[in-house]
């Protein structure tokens, strides 16, 4: 039986992979909360507010039915911000009546708990409800995925086949999925390369150059691993997709609603305005804040993440913290 898969959430990325599923052939229940946003999908194959400059396929639909895209599915797809997740979550739970393939495709962590987003998915959905919990993650801006340009992901699971089976729905000629047994590693580099991103788009709005990029990727991608590996990661994680490779993409690209945010921060706009006028999620702004407490209870210096904190939370200027990062006493790399 050909699998029917339901992707929840109908912003730029759950558009952009449920292109993907229904050009490989799968049924795909695509469901959005805003009926509007159904109706000028099926009606007119666009979804102007989140990637006003694409076209979806002419036989692709959506739906606002919930109940119906979960119980026909056998694969259930995350993909709505972090804050989001629970509460859906528990909602979906309610209407799953045989264990399905849990998947989400969202890079953050609760701001409360500061729990990745598997280990809400495992408290919201019964494990009698589920087979396993698979995260899908890389370097992969949105609008990109929908032009068909060439990108690679990996799906991340303490349970192979289903990592597997992920993989199988995806791959392409031009999305090629990996494999990787370390889902914590995995979601760890997801969520916190945001905050290296805001960074990075804050000293590019600052006006430095090429060389500032490359020390904050680099020292970016440094402290992710010492907190990841603190936290129970693979080293090695952080060399992939989900670690290196995602920080490139978003530390360097404009797509990036983190670089973007970021870049404003640079240039001296306020937060609460960058954010109303984005009008799309940008992750690394609450991130920030359970990564700074995850650093003090772990007790790992996290110089970046702690720098953007204080800019975000402490109302501290950019340029005098990005400059404090530089006047450290001089380490040992
Ligand atoms: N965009 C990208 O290129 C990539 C994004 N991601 C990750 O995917 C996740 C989603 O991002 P993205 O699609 O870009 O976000 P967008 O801001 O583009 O869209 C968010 C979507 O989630 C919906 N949503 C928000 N809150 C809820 C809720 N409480 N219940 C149901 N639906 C809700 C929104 O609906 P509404 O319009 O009604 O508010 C909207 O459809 C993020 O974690 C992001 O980091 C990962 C890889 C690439
Ligand atoms: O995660 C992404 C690309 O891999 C998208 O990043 P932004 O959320 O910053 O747009």
């Amino acid at each position: 039986m050909q699998k029917q898969v339901a992707v929840l959430g109908a912003g730029s990325w759950g558009t952009a992979l449920s292109k993907v599923l229904h050009e490989n052939g799968y049924s795909v229940n695509f469901w959005s909360r805003n009926q509007d946003q159904v109706d000028e999908i099926n009606q007119y194959h666009t979804n102007k507010k989140y990637l006003p400059d694409s076209v979806l396929p002419e036989k692709f639909r959506a739906t606002s039915d919930l109940k119906t895209a979960i119980q026909t599915a056998q694969v259930i797809i995350f993909v709505v911000p972090t804050k989001a997740i629970r509460d859906l979550a528990n909602q979906v739970a309610e209407f799953i009546s045989e264990p399905k393939l849990i998947v989400h495709a969202s890079k953050g962590l609760e701001q409360l708990t500061h729990k990745r987003i598997s280990t809400i998915l495992e408290e919201e959905i019964p494990i009698k409800k589920r087979t396993a919990i698979v995260a899908l993650s890389g370097p992969s801006h949105a609008e990109e995925v929908m032009a068909n340009d060439l990108t690679t992901i990996t799906a991340a699971s303490e349970d192979e086949e289903s990592a597997k089976t992920v993989q199988g729905l995806f791959i392409n000629d031009y999305f090629r999925v990996y494999t990787n047994k370390d889902i914590l590693g995995v979601e760890i580099g997801a969520a916190l390369k945001n905050i290296i991103a805001v960074g990075a788009g804050a000293i590019s709005g600052m006006g430095f150059g090429d060389n500032a990029k490359a020390a904050l990727v680099t020292r970016g991608l440094a402290e992710i691993t010492r907190l990841g590996v603190a936290m129970g990661a693979d080293p090695l994680t952080f060399m992939g997709l989900s670690g290196v490779g995602d920080l490139i993409v978003t530390c360097t690209s404009p797509h990036s609603r983190n670089w973007r945010a970021g870049h404003l921060l640079g240039e001296g706009q306020e937060i609460d305005t960058i954010l109303t006028e984005m009008g799309m999620v940008v992750e690394g702004i609450s991130t920030t804040k359970a990564a700074f407490e995850l650093s003090q209870e772990y007790n790992i210096d996290m110089p970046i993440t702690d720098a953007i904190y204080k800019v975000v939370y402490e109302d501290a200027e950019v340029k005098y913290v990005i400059l404090k990062l530089m006047q450290r006493e001089g380490k040992s790399e």
